[in-house]
């Protein structure tokens, strides 16, 4: 478990509560956008981070785990001066999210975990796409990919967002992706869902194919002591991008709530 200095975009004030978003297998930071300036006008420290694999942070050769995820995190807290952070994680993000909250709890303020899952398998499905990714590419899983996070409606309205979005995930390392890949097929965090101890809010897009609601979301929110599952209509699996004022209000009413 050898963490890696991810690369980062830290904004806000220096005294504000800090909250940390991490993003989905495909992704970079950029996926967050809708996001910054709502919490930011509210005083938030708003840190934004790649992955490792992902956009401009380092590619470690694999295989990954999660705890390699959350090593990662942890260095980037012990980086930037940072005791404790809210976590705001989307899929990728919030399994490592889930991650942290049973391992590092003294780091972690509070959880929001968004379209993510606690098991998710079939595990062919992932060693398949880690297979596709490493012989040809991730252009090839691009399409795909954002068809799983946008849903149809949203496709048709918005052409130019899914080509930078389809963009986004061509850029990423093969290597990077194939090896969050593995790290997805390995996991099993379902039994040590009611260790975690930090205020969580779980967040679903109703039409989310790749983690529909009732199969990943409702398990992580009854496992979880005191969370609380949302359900946001007109939403697949990036939420916050395809419905970012009701993702930013969900997000901004837990953190101010506490
Ligand atoms: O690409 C998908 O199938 C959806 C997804 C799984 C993990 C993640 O971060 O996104």
């Amino acid at each position: 478990m050898d963490a890696v200095p991810v690369h980062r975009v830290v904004e806000g004030p220096e005294d504000g509560p800090v909250v940390v978003f991490a993003g989905s297998l495909g992704s970079d930071l950029r996926m967050w956008e809708p996001q910054v300036v709502p919490l930011l006008e509210r005083g938030f420290r708003v840190v934004r981070y790649d992955t490792r694999g992902h956009g401009a942070s380092p590619v470690p050769p694999g295989p990954y785990d999660l705890e390699d995820l959350g090593a990662d995190f942890l260095a980037l807290l012990d980086d930037l001066d940072i005791a404790k952070a809210h976590l705001v994680g989307l899929s990728l993000g919030g399994m490592a999210g889930m991650w942290l909250g049973v391992h590092a709890p003294d780091r972690i303020a509070s959880l929001v975990l968004c379209c993510t899952s606690a098991k998710f398998g079939p595990p062919e499905m992932w060693a398949e796409r880690a297979r596709t990714v490493r012989a040809e590419g991730t252009a090839a899983v691009a399409g795909p990919g954002v068809g799983r996070w946008l849903t149809p409606a949203y496709l048709g309205r918005h052409p130019d967002r899914a080509a930078f979005l389809r963009s986004m995930i061509s850029e990423v390392p093969a290597e990077g992706y194939a090896s969050c890949c593995g790290a997805i097929e390995r996991m099993d965090l379902l039994d040590v869902l009611p260790k975690i101890t930090a205020p969580t809010l779980v967040i679903a897009g109703a039409d989310d194919p790749a983690t529909p609601p009732e199969e990943h979301s409702r398990p992580i929110a009854d496992g979880i002591p005191g969370a609380r599952l949302e359900i946001v209509a007109d939403a697949a699996h990036l939420g916050n991008y395809e419905q970012p004022e009701e993702f930013t209000r969900l997000i901004l009413e837990h953190l101010e709530a506490l």
